[in-house]
């Protein structure tokens, strides 16, 4: 990275802009303003130290950036878009999204992006059933593939940039045309979600007649449909985005089924294991995400009053029910009257009963895992 000072706009503070946050944080000569329709998760986001300064008006966070990050779901990235062009922007900057879908987009950058601005769609291949901002990491992206998809006419050099500046998401970028993403990601991400919640819809249905359903629902159960706990708005979006390549697949789905079914028909035992021998084969050789291993974190994050003796009031709280801590820290980020204060506690047991008491105490407390 250059020595250079710059600036960093991200528009969505939430699991992933705030994960992008946080790996650009890694950078000193970075500077981070979050952008949210909220002021909630931007709040949250300077207690837990992602951004160093929040703003719900998308001129002021905009202004300085040589890089903006669109963060918010889907079909709020393609509004954005539209919102940018009539925007005071920096000469040289890089818009950039995150966003699970990328053909319509990359769409609707081309339509209404000035030409002075550079449009470079992105999707990292990593994220979680879990949203918002406490749920962000800056090792959610590393060593995942991170998908850049530049238009024909992109200079090379910003992408160059832009994957100069990903370096610090540790993800590996990778570079494809919007519809092959769209295609690919269809099939090994959205239609795996419909999937999923068709499958728990289902079974929630059965349930209604016999409650046993869902008390036996163990490990095969739960491991094929931990995805079904996502965000439901963003994945309304990512299938209105992607809508064609989803039916194709759908169909391709029908078919796939109705083989199986045939062959459960016909009473065909090579042919029944012959089905799940294809699909091991292939499941056991998908190249393996080596990805870091997470220590577990005991940190409360505390929002704090700017006056004397709130850090005392915090430790006697907790010293009189014998909590122990082991680190306290004063995070200087913010900007407001608030400060945010950090509690490395002992264990994982004590740092539970420091939060509710502490929530007792009416604390604005978070935490990030
Ligand atoms: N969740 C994943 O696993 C995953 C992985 C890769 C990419 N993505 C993509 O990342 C984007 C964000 O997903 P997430 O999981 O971080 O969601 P999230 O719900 O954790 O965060 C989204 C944030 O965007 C904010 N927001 C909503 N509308 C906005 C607007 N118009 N302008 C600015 N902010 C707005 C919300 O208030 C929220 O804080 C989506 O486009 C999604 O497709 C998600
Ligand atoms: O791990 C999960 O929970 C995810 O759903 C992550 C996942 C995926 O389908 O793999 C979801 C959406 C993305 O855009 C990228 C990654």
């Amino acid at each position: 990275m250059e020595m250079k000072k710059i600036t960093i706009a991200v528009i969505g503070v939430g699991l992933i802009g705030g994960s992008i946050a946080l790996s650009m944080r890694r950078d000193p000569n970075i500077r981070v303003v979050g952008y949210d329709v909220r002021q909630e998760p931007l709040d949250k986001a300077l207690t837990l130290g992602v951004i160093h300064a929040g703003t719900t008006d998308l001129q002021t966070a905009v202004r300085e950036a040589n890089v903006i990050f669109l963060a918010a779901p889907v079909e709020q990235i393609v509004a954005t878009l539209q919102h940018l062009q009539d925007m005071e922007l920096q000469p040289d900057v890089i818009v950039t999204d995150v966003g699970s879908t990328k053909a319509g987009i990359v769409r609707q950058a081309v339509e209404v992006i000035p030409e002075r601005v550079t449009f470079i769609g992105g999707h990292p291949m990593a994220g979680s059933h879990k949203s918002g901002v406490e749920a962000a990491s800056d090792r959610l992206l590393e060593n995942a593939y991170y998908v850049l998809t530049p238009a024909p006419g992109t200079p090379p050099e910003k992408v160059e940039r832009l994957t100069e500046l990903l370096s610090l998401t540790r993800a590996k970028v990778v570079q494809m045309d919007a519809d092959t993403h769209d295609q690919v990601v269809g099939a090994v991400s959205h239609f795996p979600h419909v999937l999923a919640s068709a499958l728990v819809n289902l079974v929630a249905g059965y349930d209604e007649e016999n409650g046993w359903h869902a008390r036996l629902a163990a490990g095969g159960f739960r491991d094929i449909t931990r995805i079904a706990s996502s965000n439901p708005r963003m994945w309304r979006d990512v299938l209105l985005q992607n809508r064609e390549p989803l039916l194709k697949i759908a169909k391709d789905w029908t078919k796939a089924l109705e083989d199986v079914i045939e062959l459960v028909e016909e009473g065909d035992p090579e042919g029944i294991e012959r089905f799940f021998q294809t699909a091991r084969d292939f499941r056991d050789g998908l190249p393996e995400r080596k990805a870091g291993a997470l220590p577990p974190l005991n940190d409360l994050y505390i929002d704090i009053p700017d006056h004397p003796g709130e850090i005392g009031r915090i430790t006697t709280l907790l010293g009189a029910k014998q909590i122990n801590i082991t680190n306290l820290q004063i995070r200087e980020t913010r900007e407001d009257i608030y400060g945010a204060l950090r509690i490395t506690f002992h264990s994982q047991e004590e740092m539970e009963k420091g939060e509710e008491l502490l929530r007792f105490f009416d604390y604005n407390v978070y935490r990030r895992s």
